[in-house]
């Protein structure tokens, strides 16, 4: 399991234990359990009801409202329904009566509450199921895609055949459909081969959260394990039910690979044998070679084709260099068993440059490239998604063509499409509109733009972010295609200020150029005659949004009053 998905599971949990809390049925579970240590205790303490600390009395009454208590409440409230000692009697009724009218009452605040809510749900809704507009949600139609599906499908079909597939090395940019063709083609060839009962398997790994060989080898293997385990435990039950039939009956074994019960019984030993050795691989700490062989032994188990799809594979190559690519590509020929094959998915056209002339000949066996969508073909793919996810006649009819020429301008990325498409329904629902319209389109491309500029800002390092602070300044003075040395004063300025390190001009214009290139600044080279060459600097994004995103950062929200800092540009 990895990191996140024990996150996720912790998560899980607390809202589980919190949800726990205010379950009217749970309440009255809690009640009816019988833990009566604490009242027992008080009675062997010689306590009465007369002489019960009041304050004693105070998580009793707490119980439903707090919650939390869960371990007091049940013991104090345990025994309702027993006809126990006038202390615990009393007590218990209490518990139960205020435990009930606790509960009433937060019905009753319900029934009073303000409507905050209810003028939100009052309207009609504009969308049937949302989800299909995220993400990780696969469709089961992809329009344009059918060319690369079938090439993907006419290559792994051999490992229906029990064949080896050659790997396959999947290219395109992003949104444009390879990891959701991919999963597509994978989820058909699992459930072929279960209909044909050919041993055959998928395992996806994204190398983007899973970066180094360890960990793609750990992944892999426990995967692997995992099936065996579950491969054994049914194996086991059926040979202990054939033992037990052929016991009473020696014919249960006609037919079958066992002259006696005593050979079912050793297969049997073998079998628990092997299950009790399977050891997990830790997520840190072993030699990589110790995690390979494991890897190994755990594929090689018994028979089977597996297809092993690398998403993001430049990030793991880029991370980690090709060594897990050069092990996985060498192993058909020391496995006895099974059989791999890979399928690399990259955004990145030219990490192949950086491999090993043998793993790149291996990888590239065959080789699929996914070209961005155009205008149209998104179209198509939005048309079938709303169709699933709005109500009918949500949409006016320029909304999908809208949306579909601002995704095709970007690179054709279906997933930008998908994203605008379910803002601009968001915008709708929050306005209360009856309609999705032309203007939420625009509101939407707004918003993600905004939505992205200021996720790039509030991640640029400091020294970055001064220097984009002090073209801020400059602008905001009414100061317009500021050249580099006019931004260099002020950023020495502020440097100052803020007590940070002051980077040389030189640096500085690099910086300029970097943000130039996260299309934060338009910087063009101008020439001005003989005085040579400069660079003027103008701000392509929203002024104070990007101010505010920068001030909220500690080390430049320490800058008290900016103002004074921009007469430095007239003090040179
Ligand atoms: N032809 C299509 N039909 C329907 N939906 C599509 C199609 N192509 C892409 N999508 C949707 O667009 C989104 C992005 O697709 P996907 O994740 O497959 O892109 P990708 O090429 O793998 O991108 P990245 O390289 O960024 O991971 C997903 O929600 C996917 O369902």
């Amino acid at each position: 399991m990895t990191r996140d998905e024990s996150n996720e599971t912790d998560g899980d949990t607390e809202v589980g234990e919190r949800g726990d809390r205010i379950d009217r049925d749970d309440v009255s579970t809690r009640t009816d359990a019988s833990d009566d240590s604490d009242t027992s205790e008080r009675a062997s303490a010689g306590e009465t009801p007369s002489d019960e600390d009041p304050s004693e009395s105070v998580p009793v009454e707490n119980v439903p409202s707090e919650g939390g208590t869960a371990g007091d409440a049940t013991g104090d409230g345990a025994n309702v329904g027993d006809t126990g000692g006038a202390f615990e009697f009393g007590s218990r009724t209490r518990t139960e009566t205020e435990v009930d009218l606790d509960v009433d009452e937060v019905l009753a605040d319900e029934e009073d509450n303000t409507g905050l809510f209810d003028d939100l749900l009052s309207g009609e809704p504009i969308f049937e199921n949302k989800e299909v507009l995220r993400p990780s949600y696969t469709p089961h139609e992809l329009p344009h895609r059918t060319d690369q599906i079938n090439k993907m499908a006419t290559i792994l079909v051999s490992a229906l055949r029990g064949e080896t597939p050659s790997n396959i090395l999947i290219y395109g940019k992003t949104g444009t459909g390879k990891t959701a063709s991919a999963k597509f083609v994978s989820q058909e060839l699992e459930s072929t081969s279960q209909k044909y009962d050919v041993p055959c398997e998928v395992e996806y790994i994204n190398c983007e959260v899973t970066d180094t060989q360890y960990r793609v080898l750990a992944q892999l293997a426990n995967k692997f394990i995992e099936k065996n385990k579950a491969v054994i435990d049914n194996r086991l039950s059926e040979l202990r039910d054939l033992r037990s039939h052929a016991a009473e009956n020696l014919d249960a074994l006609a037919g079958t690979e066992f002259a006696s019960v005593d050979d079912v019984a050793d297969r049997i030993a073998d079998l628990e044998g092997d299950r009790e050795e399977i050891e997990e691989v830790p997520m840190t700490g072993w030699p990589t070679d110790r995690v390979y062989t494991t890897f190994f032994d755990a594929v090689d188990y018994h028979e089977r084709v597996v297809v092993i799809m690398l998403d993001e594979i430049d990030k793991l190559v880029e991370k980690s260099g090709d060594d897990t690519l050069y092990n996985l590509s060498r192993m058909n020929s020391e496995l006895e068993n099974s059989r791999i094959s890979i399928m690399g998915i990259s955004n990145d056209l030219k990490f192949t440059d950086f491999l090993d002339p043998r793993v790149k000949s291996s990888l590239g066996e065959e080789e699929i490239v996914f070209p961005p969508y155009d205008a149209n073909q998104l179209r198509d793919i939005l048309q079938h998604r709303s169709d699933i996810a709005f109500k009918d006649d949500a949409l006016t009819e320029d909304v999908i063509p809208l949306c579909a020429a601002f995704a095709a301008q970007e690179h054709g990325d279906a997933r930008r499409a998908l994203d605008l498409l379910r803002t601009a329904g968001e915008l709708a629902e929050r306005s209360q509109a009856d309609l999705v319209e032309e203007s939420h389109v625009r509101q939407a491309q707004d918003k993600i733009e905004l939505d992205r500029v200021v996720e790039v800002v509030r991640t640029l390092p400091t020294q970055s972010k001064i220097v984009l602070f002090s073209i801020i300044l400059l602008e905001k003075n009414g100061v317009h295609n500021v050249n580099t040395g006019e931004v260099f004063n002020i950023y020495k300025r502020l440097c100052e200020e803020i007590d940070a390190d002051v980077l040389t001009q030189r640096r500085v214009t690099d910086l300029i150029s970097e943000l130039d290139m996260l299309g934060i600044v338009n910087a063009v080279v101008v020439s001005k005659g003989r005085y040579g060459r400069t660079k003027e600097i103008s701000l392509s994004v929203p002024i104070d949004e990007t101010e505010a995103v920068l001030l909220s950062d500690s080390r430049l929200g320490d800058i008290e009053d900016a103002q004074p800092f921009v007469q430095a540009r007239f003090d040179n």
